[in-house]
């Protein structure tokens, strides 16, 4: 798997982050099963619970191009420190991560960059399977 391609596409989604509040661009690229880069950016608002995260800006995109497994993901915040994704992105990222574990890239650039497993940055998450669970149970 091409690392550095996807921290590219995420560097060049981070261009477009839309920041007037933070004034911190954060872009984010991940690879869906057939191949493609879907990237996004990070999009705030004068109602600031509003902003929506780099990283689910290209995950609901991906899934709105109709590509719902995600292979990898990279993170490109701070150009000087690693960034890395904030829990409710850790939570969105489970959802569409094809059953297990997926190599989180936490990048600063194409050459510094930090590989995480999604297992390792969101130990015992909650999935789906725990409200199939609950309905085998009648637990409701
Ligand atoms: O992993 C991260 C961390 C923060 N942000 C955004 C949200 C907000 O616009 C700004 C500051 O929190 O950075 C992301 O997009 N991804
Ligand atoms: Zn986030």
């Amino acid at each position: 798997m091409d690392y550095v391609k996807l921290i590219e596409a995420a560097m060049s989604a981070r261009e477009n982050a839309y920041v007037p509040y933070s004034q911190f661009k954060v872009g984010a690229a991940i690879l869906a099963e057939d191949g493609e880069i879907v990237s996004g950016c990070n999009v705030e608002n004068a109602s600031y619970g509003a902003t929506n995260c780099a990283e689910r800006t290209a995950i609901f995109s991906a899934v709105a191009m109709g590509k719902k497994k995600i292979k990898a993901i990279a993170v490109v915040g701070d150009l000087n420190s690693y960034t890395y994704p904030c829990g409710i992105c850790r939570q969105v990222m489970v959802e569409f991560a094809d059953r297990g574990d997926i190599p989180v890239i936490i990048a600063k650039n194409g050459k510094e960059y930090m590989v995480k497993t999604l297992e390792e940055i969101l130990p015992g998450a909650f999935t789906k399977d725990a409200l199939s669970d609950a309905k085998e149970k009648q637990d409701v």
